[in-house]
């Protein structure tokens, strides 16, 4: 048996336990003034004295939580192609263009007010939008978002809600996971209705993380957890293997798991590759070097305080000729610093597909082998690493292209 089900085997007879405990109390409560009763209830009163009780060891009261299994998706989950946003007459943004491919998990970044609720409800068809998009084949979507938590059945208890939503999970599982959004105990009984704002809040984003589905959107989810209950979602999206669309302004949570950042900016949609620090350090650079040049510019334009006397020579042309060539080696040698990090990027991107096509190839050998397959445990092995390898080159393919891209706009641009 392995930790997991030793721990799930544990926590089921801990719940079990409580559970008797429970009912015990409340018979004794109950018909503790009935003389016709007192037998049995000293008979609970005398069992509970007795219980040996279980007791949950610090590992196992530290909650873990990984989502239900859904049936994987195709290839591509989510392609939106020129879409515009406008509420009334003003423009929240245009020509948003995006695709994202199986277990890619996306963080969509943005000053308040850019649209990044927008653009989350849009993706989920909720929201209205001029231009294309479409789901990829198979994708089961889920959605949260702080409106949630005002569709939630005000009679239901916090576990009945979550209990239903689920579909294969135990009533264990499911206390396991209020566990970690703060419910514990006798707690999960309470009705929704009586609950605060955060609580409800909290019920509704358990109650989506238990739905099967292989493309989770999520609107600040971290907004009423604590930071336990962070790293416990923290941690699920991190091995979630479907894929992830999340708004959310807690950067530590977001950049631990996020391997793509979706920028919305002045009405536009800016894609980068890796994490929020990634994407940091790329907004730094592009500002340093805007910055820098601009301040080339100015100097360029700036007449020279001292500049030199015209000589004869000087006024026949020659001196202007030379004043052009140094402009125009001044200017190459800027446009080569704004190239070479995008060439040393596509150079690099192509190193790693070129690895990546010779070794999905050679897995491709092994896997035709029925012999492998006979091989249950390495044909697993083996399609994992080719998973692993088709999906790495899916990347690589789109830094390449974004690298390729920048090289060309610079070129125009010059
Ligand atoms: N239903 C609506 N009717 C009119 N304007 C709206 C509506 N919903 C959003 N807006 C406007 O659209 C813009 C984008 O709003 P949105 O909530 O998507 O931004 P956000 O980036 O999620 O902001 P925040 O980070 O503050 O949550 C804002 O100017 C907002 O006022």
């Amino acid at each position: 048996m392995d930790k997991a089900q030793r721990m799930e085997l544990e926590r089921s007879a801990y719940d079990n336990q409580q559970a008797m405990i429970k009912q015990a109390e409340q018979f004794i409560i109950r018909f503790r003034a009935k003389s016709t009763k007192a037998k049995q209830v000293q008979s609970r009163v005398k069992q509970l004295e007795k219980l040996e009780r279980l007791e949950l060891s610090e590992s196992e009261r530290t909650i873990h939580f990984s989502f239900p299994p859904a049936m994987p998706s195709g290839r591509d989950i989510l392609q939106m192609d020129q879409v515009n946003k406008s509420f009334d007459n003003k423009k929240v943004f245009r020509d948003v263009c995006l695709s994202l491919q199986r277990g890619d998990k996306l963080g969509v970044v943005g000053v308040n007010g850019a649209g990044k609720t927008t653009l989350l409800k849009i993706m989920a068809g909720l929201e209205a939008a001029e231009g294309d998009i479409s789901l990829g084949h198979n994708v089961v979507l889920t959605y949260f978002g702080q409106h949630q938590a005002q569709e939630l059945y005000g009679e239901s208890s916090i576990l009945d809600t979550v209990y239903h939503a689920a579909q294969d999970m135990t009533v264990t599982k499911v206390r396991s996971l209020l566990g970690a959004f703060l419910f514990t105990g006798d707690e999960v009984d309470k009705q929704v209705q009586v609950l605060s704002g955060g609580e409800k809040s909290r019920v509704a984003l358990a109650k989506m993380l238990v739905k099967p589905a292989n493309l989770m959107l999520l609107d600040e989810p971290t907004n009423h957890l604590d930071i336990t209950s962070q790293e416990v979602l923290q941690e699920a999206m991190a091995q979630y293997e479907g894929s992830i669309i999340v708004v959310s302004h807690n950067r530590a949570f977001v950049n631990s798991f996020v391997n793509k950042v979706l920028e919305i900016r002045d009405g536009r949609a800016i894609l980068h590759e890796g994490n929020i620090d990634d994407y940091l350090a790329a907004r730094k650079q592009l500002e340093e070097d805007k910055a820098g040049q601009q301040k080339k510019e100015k100097s360029q334009k700036k007449p020279q305080k001292s500049a030199p006397v015209k000589t004869e020579q000087d006024a026949s042309g020659s001196g202007d000729r030379k004043e052009d060539r140094r402009l125009r080696a001044q200017r190459r040698q800027q446009l080569n610093s704004q190239l070479k990090p995008w060439k040393n990027k596509a150079a690099a991107a192509e190193k790693q597909v070129e690895k990546l096509e010779k070794r999905k190839e050679e897995l491709e050998v092994l896997m035709a082998d029925p012999d492998l397959y006979a091989d249950q445990p390495r044909w697993l092995k083996v399609s994992k690493e080719y998973n692993e390898a088709a999906k790495q080159l899916e990347r690589q393919y789109a830094v390449w292209e974004e690298a390729q891209g920048k090289i060309e706009e610079v070129e125009n641009e010059s």
